[in-house]
């Protein structure tokens, strides 16, 4: 999912990318090199791409600091929204909008800190993305390092090659997708508790 790079890679592709970066704008006719606008923008779009819109692709996956569930805890415990930064792999337009995440925990399995679940939006947002896939790969991660009983992860989000081009949507249209795991995944009564309390958390329907 990812390949990190070193110190020596990083600045190697930035530079590559600028030069191809460079050449698109040579192609679409931005006159670069003499306009004082667009002079330092392909080594800055360049940058922009690897070190921050791709750079869940060159970094490692957050370090996740697991607990003991030492009072068994089993409960559904529902965090979010937590802010969803992402960029459609289609148009490279932004994506972005809000995430919540259920976990139900295991009695005798672990628990997570409770501000791993934002890195690991962020790490899997920071990439080409479709919203299908993004919940998926957000769930799939949580459930291979905590084990719960269930998960559920639900992404409502703004996507922009909808809203600023295209078909023009209106800016509050939005997509919502949501993934689910284990017993969450097969009990009616688990969904519908984990939709209230992500509802009560955004404050309005989500
Ligand atoms: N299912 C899904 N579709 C997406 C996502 N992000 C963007 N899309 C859609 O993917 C489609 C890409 O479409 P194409 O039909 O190949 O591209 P296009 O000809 O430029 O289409 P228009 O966007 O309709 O102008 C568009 O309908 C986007 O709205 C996503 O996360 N999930």
């Amino acid at each position: 999912m990812s390949t990190p790079l070193d110190a020596v890679e990083e600045k190697a592709m930035i530079a590559a990318a600028a030069r191809k970066i460079e050449e698109l704008l040579d192609v679409l006719r931005i006159d670069h090199r003499n306009d004082h606008n667009t002079r330092d923008t392909p080594h800055r779009v360049a940058k922009m791409l690897v070190k921050e819109l791709l750079r869940g692709r060159f970094a490692p996956a957050p370090k996740i600091t697991e607990f003991d569930n030492a009072e068994g805890f089993d409960h559904l415990i529902v965090t979010g929204p937590i802010t969803v930064r992402s960029t459609c792999a289609h148009h490279l337009m932004p994506i972005y909008g809000e995430a919540f995440i259920g976990i139900l925990p295991a009695a005798d399995g672990k628990i997570i800190g409770l501000s791993k679940y934002d890195r690991i939006v962020d790490h899997f947002g920071a990439r080409f993305q479709i919203q299908e896939e993004l919940v998926k790969q957000i769930g799939s991660f949580i459930v291979d390092m905590t084990k719960p009983r269930g998960l559920a992860v639900r992404i409502s989000a703004v996507h922009m090659c909808k809203t600023h081009r295209g078909v023009h949507a209106s800016h509050d249209s939005r997509m919502v997708s949501t993934a689910y795991f284990g017993e969450l995944q097969r009990s009616a009564e688990l969904k519908n508790e984990f939709l209230r309390e992500c509802q009560v958390l955004a404050g309005r329907s989500a």
